[in-house]
């Protein structure tokens, strides 16, 4: 055993218990205050209605705890971005549920409200996935309406996958449980079958007071856009259900009667529990982020019966490539090896990093995943390419980009878990955010940014001393060390995953004994969807 193990594991789990914290606190949503108001309005809170929604004592994972956190701070904070999404199952099919939190500005949309509802709509396009939405919003946001009306990345980009996900078979139900005033009244409505809760849900463009300013008739909300109104008069709602349970237990009936449809078809056999311990992980993962381990201790207590075979061992060992199961899925894995390794040709390698060779194998091994139709699962811990003249003389720059290839035109889901570092380029050769990852979650322990904070703060604290100094400007020692401590310090704050779960740059931040949970439900989410796409790598970077 590592003699730092206790050590480790001590300082892993005081993480984890910062975590359990901090999800406490932020589901509380916009406080005790506003979920009791809920309450004696006879209403139920979204994650009250989301846990009545999906069955008992099945699995389910949450999109976003941490989307908004330490965002919006003058407009009183936004926590989950107002709106809680989570993957599980009604009546044993897996569907993602979004639902507006009422008890945050009245549900209202924040620009990153739009970010995660798009994100819930994308994960259900990809995987198919039934989506269900019970809405309770006052639409846009209005003190930053610039940040979330137009574009194309905010409120109306979500009709438009309304329609685009009904056009592509996507089953969507919504129910109207709280207000639904003006663009937002379109969500339901375009979806496939809409319900509301008689006497606390309403939709109408413009509600009593904009009706009596604009036309100068006086009608009361109710009568303007309540549940008798659209179910009786309008014929906009499809069911009105007499309150919050009722409308919860009327989706569970028309999820139930959805049939079977295509599926991918990825392997999957008898699920084992991994044959070592999983919570090893905790002592394995060192407290610092540049010390160096070996990531075939942890992949051995994340797979299946700790079997994994690996895939060209020898060659390219900065990144561990081979195939294992992971709750009965069979997957390839991609992972950094945090170890120093000593090539045949006596060369040392430093772990984390990417080298010719490993991005050669990855690019490889990668494909043949796609011709075999395996899912990939990446665990980051990676600082980035290798640097240097002797690396890019060996054209590192090619064999980076001919993984970023590989990684971008799979055709096969790809799951990705940073459990250290996720820093540049590495960051993408990995399946970062911005290459498609079906789900991308990080442990407590993971740190995100283009850079780490003392390399950034060197190389910033430079480029100002130079300018400074360009102006005229004496820079001694001690100007050089504020400057650097005043850029690192923004920096360390900027490499939390909790930054990055804020800007939705991950899906969840979770305990590492979630792991196989995540990565198990990811696939047979994406099961649902049979892949399309033929596997094809273009140019390749020869
Ligand atoms: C997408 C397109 C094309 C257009 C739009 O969506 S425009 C938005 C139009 N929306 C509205 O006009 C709704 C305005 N809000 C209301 O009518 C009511 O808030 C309500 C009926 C939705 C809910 O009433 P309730 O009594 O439950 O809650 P309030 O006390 O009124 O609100 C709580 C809290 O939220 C703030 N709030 C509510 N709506 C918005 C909004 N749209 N933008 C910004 N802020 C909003 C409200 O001021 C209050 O804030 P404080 O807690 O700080 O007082």
């Amino acid at each position: 055993m590592d003699l730092n193990f206790n050590k480790n594991e001590d300082h892993n789990k005081l993480l984890l218990s910062e975590l359990k914290q901090k999800f406490a606190k932020v589901k509380l949503g916009g406080g005790e205050k506003r979920i009791e108001k809920l309450h004696a309005e006879g209403k139920m809170t979204a994650r009250e209605r989301i846990d009545y929604l999906l069955d008992e004592n099945a699995k389910c994972i949450e999109i976003g705890a941490f989307v908004g956190k330490k965002m919006y701070a003058e407009h009183g904070g936004c926590p989950s971005g107002g709106v809680i999404v989570k993957i599980g199952y009604i009546k044993g099919k897996q569907c993602i549920v979004v639902a507006n939190d009422a008890t945050v500005k009245a549900g209202a949309w924040f620009p990153i409200t739009a970010k995660k509802n798009l994100r819930a709509q994308e994960i259900a396009m990809e995987n198919r996935l039934p989506i269900i939405y019970l809405v309770d919003s006052a639409g846009v946001y209005l003190p930053l309406q610039d940040e979330i009306f137009p574009d194309k990345e905010h409120f109306g980009r979500i009709f438009r996958n309304n329609a685009q996900m009904s056009s592509m078979g996507i089953t969507q139900i919504s129910a109207v449980m709280g207000s639904c005033v003006a663009g937002g009244a379109y969500l339901p409505i375009m979806s496939d079958e809409a319900l509301i809760v008689d006497k606390t849900g309403s939709i109408f463009l413009a509600g009593s007071y904009l009706v009596k300013a604009a036309i100068g008739e006086s009608i009361d909300n109710e009568t303007l856009g309540g549940a008798t109104t659209h179910c009786e008069i309008s014929g906009v709602t499809d069911y009105k259900a007499k309150d919050d349970k009722d409308a919860l237990d009327k989706i569970k009936n028309i999820v139930d009667k959805i049939g079977d449809f295509d599926k991918a078809g990825y392997n999957r056999i008898k699920a084992e529990k991994p044959a070592l311990d999983e919570k090893d992980i905790y002592g394995i993962l060192p407290k610092a982020r540049n010390e160096q381990y070996d990531m075939m201790e942890i992949i051995k207590r994340l797979v299946d019966n700790s079997e994994f075979e690996g895939y060209k061992d020898g060659y390219g060992q900065s990144l561990i490539t081979g195939y294992a199961r992971i709750d009965g899925w069979a997957v390839g894995i991609v992972a950094n090896q945090r170890k120093v390794v000593k090539t045949t040709k006596g060369e040392m390698q430093f772990g984390g990093v990417i080298y010719s060779d490993s991005a050669d194998k990855a690019t490889r091994f990668i494909a043949n995943c796609n011709q075999k139709k395996i899912p990939l699962v990446f665990v980051q811990d990676v600082t980035g390419f290798m640097v240097g003249s002797k690396s890019e003389h060996g054209g590192i720059i090619k064999d980076g980009a001919k993984m970023v290839n590989a990684v971008s035109n799979s055709v096969v889901p790809k799951f990705t878990v940073i459990v250290g570092n996720s820093y540049g380029a590495g960051n993408y050769a990995m399946c970062g955010k911005a290459f498609d990852p079906r789900l991308i979650f990080a442990w407590p322990s993971a740190e995100l940014a283009v850079m780490g904070g003392t390399q950034a703060a060197k190389v910033l604290a430079q480029i100002e001393a130079s300018s400074l100094k360009g102006k005229g400007e004496i820079v001694d020692e001690a100007k050089e060390a504020e400057l650097f401590a005043k850029i690192k310090a923004r920096y360390d704050e900027q490499v939390s995953p909790y930054y990055a779960a804020a800007r939705l740059w991950t899906d969840a931040i979770i305990d590492p004994l979630e792991t196989r949970t995540w990565i198990s439900m990811g696939i047979e989410a994406a099961n649902h969807s049979p892949i399309e796409k033929k596997f094809n790598l273009g140019v390749i970077q020869v």
